[in-house]
């Protein structure tokens, strides 16, 4: 049976929260937990699915607890491996650079040899430009708690869904 893992930050506010809820819905028995801050390479590669939760921060950049994991990767063979991304950004706040990280984290998988799933529909979502796009669509699931907060519950709901047949 394929191994899942979900990966992000304990020590975040937001991205912790959502998180939470992706687990819930996943069902936490079905995937283990890893700290982002934490994880090493041989603990980060043990898996072949991955739900990996990036906050964007500083306009357009990923937040510094990614800073030693980041380069890592750069030297990881991730082919063979799939990856759903999630993220949080504030759409009105930062319209120019909504959810940045998710795309930015999603060239670096990509650069890899990983595989992108989890792509989801750009409807919804009011912002002026996004690293996270890929044509009509947005890489990753794209979280807004600071303008869409109801939307979240259902958001994750669909994408989870989703996962779990991709991930297959
Ligand atoms: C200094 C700062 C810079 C930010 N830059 C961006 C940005 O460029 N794009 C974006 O979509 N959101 C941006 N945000 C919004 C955060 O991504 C959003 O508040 C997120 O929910 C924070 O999650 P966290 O509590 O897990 O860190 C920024 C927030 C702060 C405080």
């Amino acid at each position: 049976m394929s191994k899942t893992a979900i990966f992000y930050s304990f020590h975040t506010n937001k991205t912790s929260k959502v998180s939470e809820k992706i687990i819930e819905v996943f069902g936490k028995d079905n995937l283990d937990i890893l700290n982002a801050e934490e994880v090493n390479e041989e603990s980060f590669l043990k898996y072949d699915n991955y739900v990996i939760g990036v906050a964007t921060w500083w306009d357009g950049e990923l937040p510094n607890y990614w800073d030693e994991f980041v380069p890592a990767i750069d030297d990881m063979d991730l082919s063979g491996k799939k990856f759903a991304i999630y993220g949080l950004g504030d759409q009105k706040g930062y319209p120019e650079n909504f959810n940045d990280g998710v795309g930015i984290f999603a060239d670096l998988i990509e650069s890899k040899g990983g595989k992108l799933v989890g792509f989801t529909s750009k409807e919804g979502y009011e912002y002026e430009a996004s690293r996270a796009e890929r044509g009509d669509q947005l890489c990753g699931l794209c979280i807004d708690q600071e303008n869409q907060p109801r939307l979240t519950k259902g958001r994750v709901e669909k994408w989870v869904e989703q996962l779990q047949k991709e991930f297959k």
